[in-house]
C-alpha cells in the first residue's frame, strides 16, 4: 500500500475508506473494483480556503435537479474553495467532495459525492473545473496538497454515497441513520493516526538510542576514554520517556484498531449505539498520540547534537511528515474537546447512578483518594492514580461548567469559559486509557518473564514521567504527599539505569529497516562517521570541486572587493 504521505496516498487512506463505509452495497460494487484497479484515483476533498475544523460551515454545494436526475455540484465563493486535499493538486482525478445537500430548495447538511475532476485520457481539467497545487508547505513535499473549484459541475444522482442517506429520483431526501456517520472517514484514519504516531516517535528513537550508544563525547572521569552519550543519565532523561511512550502509543493503537474493527462492525450491521465512544475515543488518542510524537521527535533531534540537524540523520524528514497530524485529521484541541464532550456527558450520567458502558466506567467508581504508590510501583497502584487524576479534573470541569450557567451563562458561552479546564481532563482521561492498555497489553504480550519484566520498566517509566510531568494534578486535594512525589523522581532515575542495558535492544525490536529509516545516525551496525562522510560527499554540491558559481559570482564580487579597497 502507498505510503500516506505519498503522491497517491490519499487513494488508500481516505479515498477508498470513504467509499467502502459510506456508499450503498451497489456503490460498493461499482466502484470500489475502479478503485483498488487504480482505474481511477480518488482523494478526501473536504476542507476548504475558509473552513476546516466547522464541518457543518463548509461552503460547497451539491443541488439536486429532479429533470436530469443530477447533482450541480457548486463552489459559490472563494472561501469554499476545497483547499488541502492531498494529491488533489496534479495527481487524483476523482474525489469524496463533502457538500451541503440541497434538495426541492431545502438544505439537508453535510453529505458525500463522488466527482471526477480530470479528464480520464488527458488528465486536463473537466469543464467547471480549476484545480491545482497550493504551492510550496512546511514539508510533505511528495504529497502535491491541492485547491479546486467548482463551477456548476454536473454529476449523476448515483454519485452520492447513500449507504446513511438517499436523494430519490424525484428528489425526496431520506435519512436512514446518524448523520454523524458522514464523518465516518474521519474516525476511521484518526483510529489509524494513533500506530502511524507510534511508528513516527520509534523511528525517532530507534535514531537517536542508536546513535547516542555510538556517540562518545566529554570525560566523565578525568582520564578515562570518553564514554557513550547514552551513559549520561540526562541524555536517558531525554529518550527512555519517549522510548516507554512509543511503546505505550503502540500498543494503543492496536486497541484502538482493535475497538474501531469491533463498534464499525456493529455500524455496517445497523447498531448505532457505541458510535460516540468510539469518536471520543478516536479523537483523543489521535490528538495526545500526535502530540506526544510531535515534541518526542524534536527533543530526539536535539539529543543527537549538530548531526541532528543534519538531514543524514533522517530526522527533519520524520518531523515535518509527522507534525502534520496535529493538524490534519482534526485539530488535535478540537479532538480534545470532542473526547471532553463525550466526558461530560458520561459525568452527568455518572452522577444520575447510570452505568457507563466501556472505559468512562471508572467514573462510576469511587476509587481511592489516597495515593496507594509504594516502593514496587504496582501497576495496579499506578492506574488507580491516574484514574482519580481523571475522575477529579472532570468532576471539577463539569463544576466550572455549570457555575458558569448559574450565573446565567448559555450553555455554548459556559462551554467555551470551561474549555481550558475540559482540555485539560480530556488530557488526563486519555492518558489514564493509555496507561490501563499498557498494562493489559503487558498481559497480553509478555509471555517470557524477561519481556514482561522490561515491558513492567517501560510502563513503569511512562508513568512515573507523567506523574511528575503533571505533579499539580497529583497532590492537588492531598491525593498525594510530597514525600510521595520526592519518591517519584528516585524511582524514575532508578528506571532510567534499569532501561540502559536494554535501550538498544528496545529499538531493534521495532525491527525498522535501515532503508526506511534513511539515517546515517540510526544505522544498524552503527557505523556512523565512515557512512557521515559518504553521504556528505554525494551531495550534489560535490560533484565538481569549484562550483560554477564561484566563477559566476564569488570570483567577480572578490575582484570587485579587491580594487574597491585598494
Ligand atoms: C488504510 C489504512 C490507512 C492508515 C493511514 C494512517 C495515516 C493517515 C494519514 C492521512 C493523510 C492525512 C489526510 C488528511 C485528511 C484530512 O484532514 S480530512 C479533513 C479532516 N477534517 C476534520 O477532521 C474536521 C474536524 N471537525 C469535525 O470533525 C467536526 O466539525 C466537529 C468539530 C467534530 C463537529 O463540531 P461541531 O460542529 O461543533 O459539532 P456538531 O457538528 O454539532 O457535532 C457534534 C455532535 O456530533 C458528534 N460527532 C462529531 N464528529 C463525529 C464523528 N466523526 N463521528 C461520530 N460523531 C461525531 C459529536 O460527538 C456530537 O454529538 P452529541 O454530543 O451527541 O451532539
Ligand atoms: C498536511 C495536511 C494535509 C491535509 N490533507 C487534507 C485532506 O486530504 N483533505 C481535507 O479535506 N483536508 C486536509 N487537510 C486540512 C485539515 O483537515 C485542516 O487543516 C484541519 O481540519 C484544521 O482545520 P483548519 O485548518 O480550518 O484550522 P482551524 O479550525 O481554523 O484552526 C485554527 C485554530 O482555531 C482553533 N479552533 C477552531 N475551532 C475551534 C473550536 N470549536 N474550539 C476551540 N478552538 C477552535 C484550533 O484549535 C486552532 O488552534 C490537511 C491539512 C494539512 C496540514
Amino acid at each position: 500500500m502507498p505510503h500516506e504521505s505519498s503522491p497517491i496516498g490519499l487513494h488508500t487512506t481516505m479515498f477508498i475508506p470513504a467509499i467502502a463505509g459510506q456508499g450503498s452495497d451497489k456503490q460498493r460494487r461499482k466502484w470500489l473494483p475502479l478503485c483498488e484497479s487504480y482505474r481511477i484515483v480518488g482523494t478526501y476533498a473536504q476542507t476548504e480556503v475558509g473552513h476546516g475544523t466547522f464541518v457543518r460551515g463548509l461552503e460547497t454545494t451539491a443541488t439536486y435537479d429532479p429533470q436530469t436526475e443530477q447533482f450541480i455540484i457548486n463552489s459559490p465563493t472563494l472561501t469554499s474553495t476545497k483547499w488541502w486535499p492531498g494529491n488533489l493538486g496534479k495527481t487524483t482525478n476523482h474525489a469524496v467532495v463533502l457538500a451541503q445537500l440541497y434538495t426541492g430548495g431545502k438544505c439537508h447538511g453535510i453529505h458525500a459525492f463522488i466527482v471526477q475532476h480530470r479528464d480520464m485520457e488527458t488528465h486536463q481539467p473537466l469543464p467547471g473545473v480549476e484545480v491545482g497545487d497550493i504551492g510550496p508547505k512546511f514539508g510533505y513535499e511528495a504529497v502535491d496538497n491541492g485547491f479546486l473549484r467548482y463551477h456548476n459541475v454536473r454529476i449523476p444522482r448515483d454519485n452520492m454515497l447513500m449507504r446513511y442517506s438517499e436523494v430519490t429520483k424525484d428528489g425526496r431526501y431520506i435519512r436512514k441513520a446518524n448523520e454523524k456517520l458522514t464523518y465516518g472517514t474521519m474516525v476511521f484514519v484518526r483510529s489509524a493516526i494513533v500506530s502511524t504516531a507510534a511508528k513516527n516517535l520509534g523511528e525517532a528513537c530507534t535514531i537517536a538510542i542508536r546513535y547516542s550508544a555510538v556517540r562518545r563525547q566529554s570525560e566523565m572521569k578525568p582520564g578515562e576514554p570518553e564514554p557513550q552519550v547514552l551513559d549520561y543519565q540526562t541524555q536517558q532523561h531525554k529518550l527512555f520517556p519517549l522510548l516507554a511512550t512509543s511503546y505505550a502509543y503502540w500498543f494503543a493503537g492496536r486497541s484502538m484498531r482493535e475497538t474501531y474493527l469491533d463498534i464499525q462492525g456493529q455500524i455496517m450491521a445497523g447498531d448505532f449505539k457505541r458510535l460516540p465512544e468510539l469518536h471520543a475515543l478516536s479523537a483523543g488518542l489521535k490528538a495526545m498520540s500526535t502530540w506526544a510524537t510531535n515534541e518526542g521527535i524534536e527533543t530526539c533531534r536535539l539529543s543527537c547534537g549538530g548531526h541532528g540537524y543534519s538531514h543524514a540523520s533522517g530526522l527533519p524528514k520524520i518531523y515535518v511528515d509527522a507534525t502534520p497530524a496535529c493538524t490534519y485529521e482534526g485539530e488535535n484541541t478540537v479532538m480534545m474537546l470532542q473526547t471532553a464532550r463525550y466526558l461530560m456527558k458520561a459525568c452527568g450520567q455518572a452522577a444520575q447512578g447510570n452505568e457507563l458502558p466501556g472505559f468512562v466506567a471508572y467514573l462510576n467508581q469511587k476509587g481511592v483518594d489516597r495515593c496507594m504508590i509504594g516502593d514496587d510501583l504496582s501497576l495496579v497502584s499506578l492506574v488507580s492514580a491516574y484514574q482519580h487524576r481523571a475522575r477529579r479534573l472532570i468532576g471539577k470541569a463539569a463544576l466550572q461548567m455549570k457555575a458558569h450557567m448559574e450565573r446565567g451563562q448559555p450553555q455554548e458561552v459556559a462551554w467555551n469559559l470551561a474549555s481550558v479546564q475540559l482540555v485539560h481532563c480530556a488530557k488526563a482521561h486519555v492518558q489514564c486509557y493509555v496507561l490501563k492498555n499498557f498494562v493489559d497489553s503487558i498481559e497480553q504480550y509478555g509471555h517470557h518473564e524477561d519481556v514482561a519484566r522490561v515491558l513492567t520498566q517501560l510502563c513503569q517509566l511512562f508513568a512515573v514521567d507523567g506523574i511528575l510531568n503533571n505533579a499539580g494534578d497529583f497532590l492537588q486535594g492531598g491525593f498525594m504527599s510530597y514525600d510521595q512525589l520526592d519518591n517519584m523522581t528516585a524511582k524514575l532515575l532508578d528506571l532510567l539505569a534499569a532501561i540502559r542495558p536494554n535501550a538498544v535492544a528496545l529499538v531493534d525490536a521495532f525491527d525498522f529497516s535501515d532503508h526506511l529509516l534513511q539515517s546515517v545516525l540510526g544505522r544498524y551496525d552503527g557505523n556512523v562517521y565512515e557512512n557521515m562522510l559518504e553521504w556528505a560527499k554525494s551531495s550534489p554540491l560535490n560533484d565538481t570541486q569549484v562550483h560554477d558559481s564561484y566563477y559566476q559570482y564569488m570570483q567577480p564580487f572578490l575582484k570587485e572587493m579587491h580594487k574597491s579597497k585598494l
